[in-house]
């Protein structure tokens, strides 16, 4: 099963090597902006998911959201112990 930081190493990894097909790279390549927005959208299903769609549907919209932050992370070059620092 993956983890947080074991799919920050993958992410990583794609974000430096830009293989073909990978989501991630075109993500990366809509910028801060266009991944901004795909993290207000995922935060948004999130939300509803919670609401009204039960556990499993809301842990996969979690992870989503996930997946779209470490995007943004990478976009600035942010790592997580940078965000760890936080919490
Ligand atoms: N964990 C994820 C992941 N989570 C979300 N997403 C992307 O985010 C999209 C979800 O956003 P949308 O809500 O627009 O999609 P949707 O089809 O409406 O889905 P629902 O929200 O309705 O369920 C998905 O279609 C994926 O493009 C992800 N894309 C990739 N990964 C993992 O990232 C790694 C690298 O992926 P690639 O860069 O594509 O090789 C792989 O291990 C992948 O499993």
């Amino acid at each position: 099963m993956k983890t947080f930081d074991s799919l920050f190493v993958e992410l990583a990894d794609k974000a430096r090597t830009r293989p073909p097909g990978s989501g991630t790279v075109t993500e990366l390549d809509s910028g801060v902006h266009g991944i901004g927005k795909k993290i207000v959208e995922e935060a948004a299903e999130v939300w509803m998911a919670a609401e009204y769609e039960g556990r499993e549907r809301t842990a996969e919209e979690i992870s989503q959201l996930l997946y779209h932050l470490q995007v943004l992370m990478l976009a600035c070059d942010l790592t997580p112990d940078d965000v760890y620092a936080h919490l």
